[in-house]
Formats: structure tokens, sequence, C-alpha cells
């Protein structure tokens, strides 16, 4: 099986002469069609910069990003933004909604901009406010409702075009413990049901015990690799924290 997402030697090198900082050293990985993977390491480790560079929102000084088996390098602009577009899913912490809009037309946005029929747009809106359970408040509008409330939102956006892979960078970050959990069950049940694939980065075990799998990355490196596998949540969770513990440095800065 072909991975869906295959990262080969990448390295990213922040500043200048005289002010250089690697902030990925050498990192090669490979993400297969439905995983639910979770990218975890202390702060500065580089995770946000590893999932930047892994979702063409940034590109590494050296090494390969290939997703479906196309080198990332090889499009041009236009074509990346289709790509983007057609194929990829973004959900950040701060949920970037736009206010003026109501939250159902946050959600179908982007189908609207790619000019998908109106039966369509109701069918796939139809799917996502039922994944992510935000079916009555469709009509409010982003300042009326909760933090996690605009998180769903924000994730039904980024999958109502179906994409092949989803990004999620701290997606919980600003979340109580609930919506949290509410949001990362949807994930699960994306995951499950649709096959979907997601990458998340989080400092929080919490959120990447929902996974199946997890890469730890600490000095720009991987540092290990963990799969859920038959372990229940509680137990991955308690694995996950065994892990973090021996990674080091100051616990608060992880969990
Ligand atoms: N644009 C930039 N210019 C220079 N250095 C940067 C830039 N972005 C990130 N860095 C540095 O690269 C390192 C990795 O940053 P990154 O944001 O990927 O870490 P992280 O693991 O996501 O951290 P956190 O959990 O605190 O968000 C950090 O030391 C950071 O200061």
């Amino acid at each position: 099986m072909e991975p869906v997402l295959e990262a080969k030697h990448v390295r990213k090198v922040y500043g200048s002469k005289g002010n250089v900082y690697t902030a990925l050293a050498n990192i090669s990985l490979e993400i297969y069609e439905g995983e639910f993977v979770g990218i975890m390491g202390p702060s500065g480790a580089g995770k946000s910069t590893l999932l930047n560079v892994l979702s063409t929102i940034d590109q590494p000084t050296s090494g390969e990003v290939m997703i479906n088996g196309r080198d990332l390098e090889d499009m041009d602009e236009q074509e990346m933004s289709l790509f983007r577009r057609n194929q990829l899913g973004f959900i950040f912490q701060d949920y970037n909604l736009l206010d003026t809009l109501s939250l159902r037309e946050n959600i179908i946005l982007p189908l609207a901009l790619a000019k998908h029929s109106v039966a369509e747009i109701e069918e796939h809106l139809d799917f996502v406010a039922d994944v992510f359970s935000i079916r009555p408040i469709l009509d409010k509008y982003p300042t009326e409702v909760s933090g996690g409330q605009k998180q769903r939102t924000a994730a039904s956006r980024a999958i109502i075009a179906n994409p092949n892979l989803i990004f999620a960078d701290e997606p919980t970050g600003a979340l109580d413990s609930k919506s949290a959990a509410d949001l990362l069950e949807s994930f699960c049940s994306l995951n499950e049901e649709r096959k979907s694939t997601i990458l998340m980065v989080t400092h929080d075990a919490f959120a990447a015990s929902f996974c199946k799998r997890i890469l730890f990355i600490t000095d720009g490196e991987i540092y290990t690799e963990i799969y859920r596998g038959s372990k229940t949540r509680k137990e991955f969770f308690q694995k996950i924290l065994d892990i973090l513990a021996k990674l080091g440095g100051n616990m608060n800065d992880i969990i």
C-alpha cells in the first residue's frame, strides 16, 4: 500500500548566516490511509514546524514531502492552491472563522468558492453537521457560540470537501475538557466511518490518547513512535505519559 503522506529526510532551518536555528534535523515518516496519527513532544521540539512542512504551509530546507505520491516541490502555486482546496483539510487552535458569516456560511465556504451545486453543498453540510453535532446552531454567528462550538464549526469547514488528509494543530488547545473530548470523539468517528486520515499535533496526552499512533519528536528528530493497538484509551494514555516522562524536560510543558 502506498502512503498517503511521505516525508524523506526533511530538514528545516530558520534564519540565515550567523543566526541559524535547526527546527527539523532529519525527519522521515510515512502515513497511510485511514490512520489517525498524533505528533507529540516538548515545547520547541518542532511539532508545528513539522505539521506546516507536511501540509504545504511551509517548505522544507531540504528533503522531500510527497502526498499521494506527488512531490510537493513539483507543483506551481496555482496547482498547489487547488491541491490544498481539494485534498487537504486544516484545523488550527484559533478557529479562523469569519465573524460576518453564519456558522452555516462559514462551513460551506470552500464548496461555494469551488462553485459546487446547492444540492451537493446541502448533502455535504448534512454530513458534517451530524459528525460534529452542530445542526441546531448553524444559523448563529461565531460571536454567539462557545469555543467548542467554534472549533466544531472550523472542523466541519475543514472536512466538508472530503479531503484526503486532515491536518490539525493543537485543535483542543483552547477548549475545556468536555469540548475537547467531544471534538476528539468526532475525529474518531470520522476516522472510523469515513476512513479519513488525520494528523494532529498536540501537547496534551489526553488528546493524543484518541489517536491510533503517536510520533514523539524532540530536537527536530523522531524519538520514538507507539501504536494504540488493542489497548484501551486509558492504557494508551498511561503509555503516553510514560514516554513523555522518559523524554524528560519540564512536564508542565508537555502535559
Ligand atoms: N519562523 C521562525 N523563525 C525562527 N525560528 C522559528 C520559527 N518558527 C519556529 N521557530 C523555532 O523552531 C523551533 C520549533 O518550533 P515549533 O513551533 O515547531 O515547536 P513546537 O514543538 O510546535 O512548540 P510548541 O509546543 O511550543 O508550540 C522553536 O525553537 C522555535 O522557536
